[in-house]
């Protein structure tokens, strides 16, 4: 089979061009496409250069359509806006989408689940194995303890991420919840400031740090009376998240359109 040909949309981005690296590096992919918005300062200049791995002759462009109508596949981790945006283009054009953007809301999620329907859509918080295993870790560790053990959910990230908590953090809370049998979003508590009174049992809570140039860490907190339960995933560097993002590209490749995880691409059941 001919290597799949990849579009990494917001080319000039952390994740973008870890992105380019990644296809670069990879065996069955070839990048296709480098897209940035308009009036980026990367527009014109050559993908390979910008990511820091040798100039590819693939130059950065605003042109999404023409790039995702020579291309097989998209990698997106941009803004909620730009992927609910690509997700119709990727619709149109009946290329996979693969989504690792984050903070993107419960109305845009479903756009892009319809948008889904009609070509192969893989999203996930957070595309690397370790989190997606420990993932499952946390729904059994939640199955298997009652409520006498508390659930708080602690991340760290660097100074310029914009949203809060991760979807990370998210993904892990869902899992934590679904162990337990309780719905996520009105038993979770994101944040705790002032008399707050003693932490009613059952909840999911969240807790972020921001700074410097930490990549992600994550531990899920199991907290019961005298012992602690901790399950903790550090990523040290963006190329666990980017080659996944490709991983997902070629499961995808020649799959029925629809909806689906990490999870379903590593072959873990329910994470
Ligand atoms: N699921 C996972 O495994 C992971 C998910 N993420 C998520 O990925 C997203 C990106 O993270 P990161 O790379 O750190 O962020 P960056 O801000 O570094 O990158 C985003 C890039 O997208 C570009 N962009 C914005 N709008 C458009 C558009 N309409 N068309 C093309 N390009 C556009 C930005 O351009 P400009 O800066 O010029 O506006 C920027 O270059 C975040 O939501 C983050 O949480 C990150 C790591 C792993
Ligand atoms: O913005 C980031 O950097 C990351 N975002 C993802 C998230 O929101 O969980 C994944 C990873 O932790 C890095």
């Amino acid at each position: 089979m001919s290597d799949m040909r990849l579009v990494v949309v917001g080319a000039g981005g952390r994740m973008g061009r870890a992105l380019i690296t990644a296809v670069t590096e990879m065996d069955g992919v070839v990048l296709s496409g480098a897209i940035e918005r308009e009036g980026s300062d990367c527009l014109g200049m050559d993908a390979g250069t910008l990511a820091g791995v040798g100039e590819n002759g693939v130059p950065v462009t605003e042109d999404a359509l023409a790039a995702f109508a020579a291309s097989e596949g998209v990698l997106d981790f941009t803004t909620p806006e730009a992927s609910l945006w690509f997700s119709e283009l990727a619709a149109q054009a009946r290329i996979v989408h693969v989504i690792g953007t984050t903070g993107i809301s419960a109305e845009d999620e479903e756009r892009i689940a319809a948008a889904g329907r009609h070509c192969p859509t893989v999203k996930s918080g957070n595309m690397s194995l370790g989190v997606n295993l420990a993932a499952q870790l946390v729904r059994e560790a939640a199955r298997a303890l009652d409520e006498d053990f508390d659930i708080e959910i602690l991340e760290m990230h660097h100074k310029h991420k914009v949203d809060a908590p991760s979807g990370t953090a998210l993904m892990l809370g869902r899992a934590a919840a679904e162990g337990r049998g309780i719905d996520l979003d009105s038993r979770s508590v994101r944040t705790r400031d002032g008399q707050t009174g003693p932490r009613p049992k059952g909840d999911i809570g969240f807790a972020t740090l921001r700074g410097g140039s930490v990549v992600g860490e994550h531990s899920v907190i199991l907290a019961g009376e005298g012992e602690r339960i901790v399950i903790s995933h550090i990523a040290q560097d963006r190329s666990i998240f980017a080659r996944g993002a490709v991983k997902a590209a070629l499961w995808a490749r020649g799959r029925k359109p629809g909806l689906f995880s990490m999870a379903d691409v590593l072959g873990l059941t329910g994470a």
